[in-house]
């Protein structure tokens, strides 16, 4: 049986993995990266770069239609928004990224791997992968099927067909008001097809502010998306050739496609983590450097979306950044001071992760969503400054700050509106750098840019 030994296995090659691995070997280590699909994972071939490219066309022809003096085409064309997408998911063909692996000085290998002992890694054709220094586990994450009489009988939508289907439903059912539900549910709409969004909560997009999801149901509403809140799906069965979406209520929903947006859970289902006294199936909870809690020896590490911490790739990236850099320092024998905000700590997870909805309004967020005491104040204002009045005609956006009244500095931000997601990473550096508002102040926004919402919300605080 073939055995194989490097300083560092990382497990999955998805973005997390890609970068775990590649920090490692910048840090003077060997890495293998195993993969049991494509190079590149979810993210570049079923998740955030598709879906950004169905999205981004769509989002552009509703801004030309915004602005009066644009002969706007009538309306997208499928066909090569499709094409456009495929060529950013190199129509799934992984070479590339396996290439920029081995350029990266990473050993690629194909296999599923599981952990089958410390430091221990095996391979369905039975390679066993020792490491030196550490396993690295960045598995990402699978979708959740949730508890719908009829589920499993009838074939449905995950987002991999969401991302990637290249005929246009004539009608869609989208179960789940989440980020996958709303972004899919104006994508297709665009694209052609008549979609019925079902969500439990009150409101779109629960975990953002009330405004976003309000906000949100609005721009699909426009696009004629029958949005149903506080709807539960029930059922689902096969009745005269549709698919049929029993609801609670007793309504229903006749669909071509059923898409399931309904969250992700950690893949650790089949990785050998009971082999180290893990739980199948859970997430690995790691501390902010990494490092798998519960396991013996510090060689177990983990990043991205199996952690259940920021399920977003560049949130991974980043933890794996900091796992790279901890494993080889500790290689060097130099001591690894995990402090917060140090480069081997992914102390923002718990302080600032910024994440944009490609929605059109776009929803761009960071840090708190709202106030959650008396000593934190949010303050509320439409996006309403001659930047964004010249951005689009009738451009209507929100912007929300949560500020520490003690400190005053900022815990979070959220803006909504056409082209907002620009505007986040000033957010987020305003929010990790606990800048002062009355410092703050002096970050004299451009005239005439959407950014001025800034300044405004400066002078409603107080200032
Ligand atoms: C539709 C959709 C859109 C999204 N859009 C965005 C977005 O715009 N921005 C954003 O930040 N996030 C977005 N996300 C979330 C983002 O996709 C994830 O946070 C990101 O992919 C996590 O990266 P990862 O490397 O942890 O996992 P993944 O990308 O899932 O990669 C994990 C890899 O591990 C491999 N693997 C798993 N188990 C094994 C094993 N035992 N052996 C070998 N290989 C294994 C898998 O095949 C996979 O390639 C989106 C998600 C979805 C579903
Ligand atoms: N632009 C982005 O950053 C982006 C885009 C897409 C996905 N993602 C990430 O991918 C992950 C998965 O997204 P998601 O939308 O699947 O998960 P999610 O957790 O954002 O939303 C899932 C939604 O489904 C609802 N739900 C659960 N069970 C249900 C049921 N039986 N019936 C109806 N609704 C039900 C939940 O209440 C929740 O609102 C998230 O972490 C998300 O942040 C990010």
């Amino acid at each position: 049986m073939a055995e194989q030994t490097f300083d560092v296995v990382v497990i999955g090659a998805g973005p997390v993995g890609e970068n775990a691995a590649s920090r490692a070997v910048e840090g003077g280590l060997t890495a293998a990266l195993v993969e049991h699909e494509r190079f590149g994972g979810e993210c570049s071939y079923w998740a955030c770069i598709p879906s950004k490219a169905l999205l981004r066309p769509g989002n552009l022809l509703a801004a030309v239609r915004r602005m009066p003096g644009i002969e706007a085409a009538e309306r997208l064309d499928p066909l090569a928004v499709f094409a456009r997408r495929d060529a950013f998911t190199s129509n799934g063909d992984d070479t590339g990224q396996v290439d920029w692996a081995k350029s990266a000085k990473i050993e690629p290998v194909r296999g599923h791997a599981r952990i089958t002992g410390e430091r221990e890694v095996t391979l369905d054709d039975g390679t066993v992968l020792l490491a030196r220094r550490a396993v690295v586990v960045c598995t990402g994450s699978v979708p959740v099927t949730p508890p719908i009489d009829g589920i499993g009988e009838i074939p449905v939508w995950t987002s991999r067909d969401a991302t990637s289907a290249s005929e246009v439903p004539a009608r869609l059912a989208v179960i789940g008001g989440g980020v996958v539900g709303v972004e899919m549910s104006q994508a297709w709409a665009r694209l052609g097809s008549s979609v019925d969004l079902i969500a439990t909560g009150e409101r779109l997009l629960p975990r953002m502010p009330a405004f976003a999801g309000d906000a949100v149901a609005e721009g699909l509403r426009a696009d004629g998306v029958r949005v149903h809140l506080r709807a539960r799906a029930d059922r689902v069965s096969t009745v005269d050739g549709s698919t049929r979406v029993e609801l609670a209520d007793g309504g229903y929903v006749d669909a071509d496609k059923v898409l399931l947006a309904t969250g992700r859970k950690p893949a650790t289902a089949d990785l050998g983590v009971d082999v180290v006294g893990l739980t199948p199936g859970s997430p690995l909870t790691v501390d902010d450097t990494g490092l798998v809690s519960g396991v013996d020896g510090e060689w177990l590490y983990a990043a991205g979306d199996v952690t259940g911490r920021a399920p977003l790739t560049h949130q991974g990236k980043y933890a794996a950044r900091a796992v790279g850099d901890v494993i080889s320092a500790k290689a060097r024998g130099e001591t690894v001071d995990a402090v917060p905000w140090s480069r081997f700590t992914a102390t923002a997870d718990h302080h600032a992760v910024p994440q944009v909805i490609f929605t059109d309004p776009e929803v761009a967020s960071v840090g708190l969503a709202d106030a959650e005491n008396d000593r934190q104040r949010v303050v509320d204002l439409d996006i309403a400054v001659a930047g964004s009045a010249l951005t689009a005609d009738g451009y209507t956006g929100k912007a929300r700050i949560v500020v520490d009244t003690e400190r005053e500095v900022l815990l979070g931000v959220t803006f909504v509106g056409q082209d907002v997601g620009e505007m986040l990473h000033a957010a987020t550096i305003a929010v990790v750098g606990e800048v002062p508002l009355r410092r703050l102040w002096h970050a004299v926004p451009a005239f005439p840019t959407i950014s001025e919402v800034w300044l405004r919300l400066l002078e409603t605080y107080g200032l």
